[in-house]
C-alpha cells in the first residue's frame, strides 16, 4: 500500500467527510459480511433439511443487497462531495502560486504546463484521495474486526489470516520507491507533451503560415509515444503491487480456510485427519461460517487493490503538486477593510492621482533596468498618452500599475496608498476573450447591477454598436474561445466596453485604436473624452489621432518617463483627494 503523507495530510483537512465516506464504505462491506453469514445460514439449512430457516436465511440476504444498494449511492454521493472540496482546495492554492508577479513574467514557464497542474494535476489526484485512502482507512478498520470474528469460529484459522493480512498490507511497499521514480518520469512525458499541444494550437496560424505543420506533428507524434511508454512502464511496475496482493490474497484464503476445516474436523472426531465431510456434517454452520470469513476478511485488500490502479496513475502528480504549494497551508484570510473598499458595488470615481515614485525595474536575466526610477503623477479627469520605442517598457510600466509585476525599488499609490487591482480596468491590444456569450466577455469585470442599456451604451462609446446591429442574438451571440470569431478589430472594441463597464477609476489602454479605422478611431477616442470624466486615463500609443486627445503626453526612453509639455509635470494638475463615491 502507498501512503502519501501530503495527501493524507489533505485529507485531515476534510475529515468529517472523509469520515462519512469510510463509514459509509465499511456499511456496504458489512452488508457483504451479513449476506456472506446468510448463505453460511442458508447452506447449513440445506444441509440439515429445515426450509424454514433456509427462508428466513434468504430474506436476510435479500436485505443486505437492497441495503448494500442504496448505500453504495450514498456512498460515491459523499465521495464526489469530498472530491469536490479537496479539490477546490488544492485548485485555489496552485492558483494563488501561479497568479504571482514572478511566475506570470517568468520567460522559462509554459503556460501549458500551468494549466496541467491547476486543472489535470488536481483531478489526477482526486482517485487516490475519494477512493483509495477510504479503502485503506476501511482496511485499517474492518480487517482486524474481521480477524477478531474468525477467532470465535476457529483460532487457528484467524492467526493464519491475521499473518497473510500483514504481509499483503505491508509486502507491497518493497516497491513504493520504484513506483514513485516511474510515476514522477510518466509525469514529466505528460506535462511536455501537454505543453507542446497547447503552444502549437496557440501557434497554429504562424506554424501553417511557415509550413511548419507536418514537423510540428511529428514532434509531437514522439513525444505522445514517448508519454505511452512511461505509462505502460508505470503500469507495469504498478502490477507488481497487483500481484503481490492477489498472492496473500489467494495463499491467506487456501491456507486458512484449509485449517478451519482440518481443526473443525479434529474437534469433531479427536483426529486431524478426519474428513472434512465428517466435520460439515457434525457443525455444518460454523464450517460455512469460517470459509466465508476468510473470504469476506481479505475482500477489504481486494477492494484496495481495485482502487490502486486509477489511484496510482494520479500519484504521479504529486510531485508537481508539491512544488505548486498545493500542500501549503493556507495563509490567514485578511481582515475586511475598515472603509469600504473598491469591490464596493457603487459607482466609483478617483480624485486621488495615480503616482510613480522612484519606480524602478530590471528582469532577471538582463543584463540592464528596464525602468530606471520613474517619477509621474497622473491625474483625475485626464487623459494620459505614454509614446515611445518598442521595447522602452511601456508594457512593463503598466504591469507595474496593474500590480502584476513588483518593483525593484519605488512604488506606485492611488491617492496616496497602494492601489487595489480591482481599482483598475485594462483594455488590452491583444484581449483575452473567453467562449461564451458576447454579454459573458463583455461584463467579465462588470459590478453585478450592470444591466442591458449600461451594456449598451458601453458597447456604442467602443463602437460596437455596428456589429451589434449585425448580429440577430445581439448580445447573447456565442464567440469562440481567444475571439477567433471576431476580427481583431472587433476583438479590440470589446476591450475597450469590457473595461469601461468595469467601472473602476484607473483606466488603462494599451494602444485601443491599432486595429480600428480612421472613422472608427475618431468615435471611440471622442467618446473616451466622456469616459474620463473623473478616471485617470493612461494610453499607450503612438498615432497622432491618440495624441490629439491627450491632456498630459509622456514620452518612455532608456527607463525615464519625460513629461513632453508643461502640463505633465510631476507637480501639475490640481491637489489629490481622496476616493470619492458616485452613488
Ligand atoms: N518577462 C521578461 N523577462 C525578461 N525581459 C523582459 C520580460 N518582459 C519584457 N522584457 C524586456 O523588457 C523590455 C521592455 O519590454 P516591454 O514589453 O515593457 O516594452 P514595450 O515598450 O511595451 O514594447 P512594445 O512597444 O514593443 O510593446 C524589452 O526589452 C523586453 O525584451
Amino acid at each position: 500500500m502507498m501512503i502519501v503523507p501530503e495527501l493524507v495530510h489533505l485529507s485531515r483537512d476534510h475529515r468529517h467527510r472523509f469520515r462519512r465516506v469510510t463509514g459509509a464504505l465499511v456499511g456496504v462491506s458489512l452488508t457483504h459480511l451479513v449476506q456472506a453469514l446468510a448463505v453460511a445460514g442458508a447452506l447449513t439449512a440445506v444441509v440439515q433439511a429445515r426450509p424454514g430457516l433456509g427462508a428466513l436465511w434468504l430474506g436476510v440476504l435479500a436485505m443486505a443487497a437492497v441495503t448494500r444498494l442504496l448505500l453504495r449511492q450514498h456512498q460515491q454521493r459523499l465521495a464526489s462531495d469530498l472530491g469536490t472540496a479537496i479539490r477546490r482546495q488544492m485548485r485555489v492554492r496552485v492558483l494563488r502560486r501561479l497568479l504571482v508577479p514572478e511566475r506570470l513574467h517568468d520567460v522559462a514557464s509554459r503556460a501549458g504546463s500551468a494549466r496541467l497542474t491547476a486543472v489535470d494535476a488536481v483531478d489526477g489526484v482526486d482517485a487516490y484521495l475519494t477512493r483509495y485512502l477510504p479503502h485503506v482507512a476501511q482496511v485499517a478498520a474492518l480487517c482486524p474486526l474481521l480477524v477478531l470474528a474468525m477467532a470465535a469460529f476457529s483460532p487457528a484459522a484467524a492467526g493464519v489470516l491475521a499473518i497473510f493480512v500483514l504481509l499483503a498490507v505491508v509486502a507491497p511497499r518493497a516497491f513504493n520507491r520504484w513506483m514513485t521514480t516511474r510515476s514522477r518520469e510518466r509525469w514529466e512525458s505528460y506535462d511536455d507533451l501537454s505543453a507542446d499541444v497547447q503552444e502549437s494550437l496557440q501557434g497554429m496560424r504562424t506554424l501553417q503560415l511557415l509550413g511548419a505543420v507536418p514537423a510540428r506533428r511529428r514532434a509531437l507524434r514522439r513525444r505522445s509515444a514517448r508519454l505511452h511508454r512511461e505509462t505502460v512502464r508505470t503500469m507495469r511496475t504498478s502490477l507488481w503491487e497487483s500481484g503481490i496482493l492477489d498472492l496473500m490474497i489467494q495463499a491467506g484464503t487456501a491456507v486458512a480456510s484449509a485449517l478451519a476445516i482440518l481443526t473443525a474436523a479434529g474437534v469433531s472426531d479427536g483426529g486431524l485427519l478426519a474428513t472434512p465431510f465428517a466435520a460439515v456434517a457434525e457443525d455444518p454452520f460454523r464450517i460455512f461460517a469460517v470459509l466465508v470469513l476468510t473470504s469476506e476478511t481479505f475482500r477489504p485488500i481486494r477492494d484496495v487493490s481495485q482502487q490502486w490502479h486509477a489511484g496510482f496513475l494520479g500519484l504521479s502528480a504529486v510531485g508537481t503538486l508539491r512544488e505548486h504549494g498545493a500542500f501549503d497551508a493556507d495563509p490567514p484570510s485578511p481582515a475586511p477593510p475598515e472603509n469600504p473598499g473598491p469591490d464596493d458595488r457603487r459607482r466609483r470615481r478617483a480624485s486621488g492621482s495615480l503616482r510613480l515614485e522612484g519606480v524602478h525595474h530590471q528582469y532577471p536575466r538582463t543584463v540592464s533596468p528596464v525602468l530606471r526610477g520613474v517619477e509621474a503623477e497622473f491625474l483625475p479627469d485626464r487623459i494620459s498618452v505614454i509614446s515611445g520605442p518598442s521595447g522602452a517598457g511601456k508594457s512593463t510600466l503598466f504591469d507595474i500599475v496593474l500590480g502584476l509585476l513588483e518593483p525593484e525599488s519605488g512604488q506606485v499609490t492611488l491617492a496616496d496608498r497602494r492601489p487595489h487591482p480591482q481599482e483598475i480596468a485594462v483594455a488590452s491590444q491583444t484581449p483575452s476573450l473567453l467562449s461564451g456569450t458576447l454579454r459573458e466577455n463583455l461584463c467579465l469585470a462588470a459590478p453585478d447591477d450592470v444591466d442591458t442599456p449600461m451594456t449598451l451604451d458601453a458597447c456604442a462609446d467602443a463602437g460596437l454598436d455596428g456589429l451589434l446591429a449585425e448580429l440577430p442574438e445581439g448580445l447573447d451571440t456565442l464567440i469562440t474561445e481567444g475571439g477567433a470569431s471576431l476580427s481583431r478589430g472587433q476583438a479590440q472594441r470589446v476591450a475597450i466596453a469590457r473595461a469601461y463597464l468595469a467601472d473602476r477609476p484607473v483606466l488603462l489602454m494599451d494602444e485601443p485604436t491599432s486595429a480600428l479605422d480612421t472613422d472608427s478611431a475618431r468615435h471611440v477616442l471622442s467618446r473616451l473624452r466622456e469616459r474620463a470624466e473623473g478616471r485617470i486615463v493612461l494610453v499607450i500609443s503612438h498615432r497622432d489621432d491618440v495624441t490629439a486627445v491627450a491632456d498630459q503626453r509622456w514620452h518612455l526612453e532608456s527607463g525615464l518617463l519625460r513629461p513632453l509639455d508643461a502640463a505633465s509635470s510631476v507637480t501639475a494638475g490640481p491637489p489629490s483627494t481622496h476616493l470619492e463615491e458616485d452613488a
